[in-house]
């Protein structure tokens, strides 16, 4: 059976590496080792032995100073570095598949480059197409008791699962220092949500988080991520303590679950659509270009035509003489003389004389003397 694999997100301070680190000796304990991997260039210790690590193949500060990057800019350069080595690295995983059960993947702490760049992207997607997986969003629990702040954080994690489309878990870690109940409350009842935002908004006043306009669109949010929330598996962990984790592993196994029933089909039916897309593009542009020659097949032929015309009009018998129409009257030259120099070629060469000297004449001197030097060539 293909290994389930889980890509642990979080704003930084979350608690991943902790979360990572704990998760991994879990998986141990329970004889069942995970196959680990770290997609954070920029951190400096990995408390956690990692099967593939993207600071063995891309040096972060190397990167900053060649490229001369800020960090963010760094994390993102050292991502679409690796991302262009992912087929192997998914090659290495499938090797494995048969002994390792899970797959673990930590990520920067700058979830935007992560989930909103072109690498990220591409890794996801290759494990995804390749494993069921299934996003962890790390919560920091002590720090989102505010229901502004729980808000902001949840419509994040939204926006990850619309953009990923994956099963996602949200895990409040650090439930030794704040229980998750209040969240789990929040997100299956509005109204205690809103009472929350009441409470919050009467104990700071006007000056508060939750005032005024912030407070109707935080209410209109809560709104809005119900449908969120029914879409979610939502566990309370302690990186530290360890307590939560077996439920977490279940909510794996139910969102794998899922992933094989919903998410695979319609991850199909998307690549199957895209590609179908792909074939009427392709078919449409076929046609545009067998319309374009047709078209030219046509014109080819107008001037075909247009030619045995010509051939017949003028070239034929007459051998390019154009015919005087019988009725035409003889056509009067004022001055007959002209007459030869226009049509006798054996004038040629005189006539090429006349033109350079007149030639001469103007292009020397640009003034009215260029038309009197033209009225005497005509004269001539
Ligand atoms: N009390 C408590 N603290 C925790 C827990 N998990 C992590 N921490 C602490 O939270 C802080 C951040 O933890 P990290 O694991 O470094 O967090 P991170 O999300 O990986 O941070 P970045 O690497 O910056 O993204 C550290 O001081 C940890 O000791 C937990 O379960 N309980």
């Amino acid at each position: 059976m293909a290994p389930s694999t889980v890509i642990c997100i979080g704003m930084a301070g979350s608690g991943k590496t902790t979360f990572m680190q704990r998760l991994n000796s879990h998986l141990h304990s329970k004889k069942t080792p995970p196959y680990v991997i770290n997609l954070d260039p920029a951190v400096l210790k990995v408390p956690f032995g990692a099967n593939i690590d993207i600071r063995d193949s891309v040096k972060y500060k190397k990167v900053m100073e060649e490229y001369n990057l800020g960090p963010n800019g760094a994390i993102v350069t050292s991502l679409n570095l690796f991302a262009t080595k992912i087929d192997q690295v998914i090659k290495l995983v499938e090797k494995r598949s048969d002994k390792v059960k899970n797959v673990i993947i930590d990520t920067p702490g700058q979830i935007e480059c992560f989930i909103w760049s072109a690498s990220g992207s591409i890794i996801t997607e290759a494990f995804a197409s390749t494993f069921p997986t299934v996003i962890a969003y790390i919560v920091d629990t002590p720090r989102n008791t505010s229901p502004t702040t729980f808000i902001s954080n949840m419509l994040y994690a939204c926006s990850i699962l619309y953009k990923t489309k994956l099963p996602m878990i949200v895990v409040f870690n650090k439930t030794d220092v704040k229980k998750a109940d209040f969240a789990k409350e929040w997100m299956q009842d509005f109204e205690v949500f809103q009472a929350a935002l009441k409470e919050d908004q009467d104990l700071n006043g006007e000056e508060g988080t939750s005032s005024g306009y912030m407070s109707s669109l935080v209410n209109s949010m809560s709104l809005m991520l119900e449908e969120f929330y029914s879409q979610l598996d939502v566990v309370g962990v302690s990186a530290y303590t360890g307590e939560g984790f077996d439920e977490f592993l279940d909510a794996i196994d139910n969102k794998v679950e899922e992933y094989n029933e919903y998410y695979k089909a319609e991850r199909d039916r998307i690549l199957k659509k895209k590609e179908e897309d792909e074939k009427k593009r392709q078919a449409k542009s076929l046609d545009h270009l067998m319309k374009d020659l047709d078209i030219k097949d046509k014109k080819n032929k107008d001037s075909d035509v247009l030619s045995d015309y010509e051939d017949e009009e003028f070239d034929d018998e007459n051998n390019g003489e154009v015919l005087r129409d019988e009725d035409e009257p003889e056509r009067e030259y004022t001055f007959p003389e002209d007459r030869n120099s226009e049509i006798n070629s054996k004038n040629d060469a005189d006539l090429q004389a006349r033109y350079q000297a007149a030639f001469e004449a103007t292009a020397k001197d640009a003034s009215s003397k260029t038309l009197e030097t033209m009225a005497e060539y005509i004269r001539r």
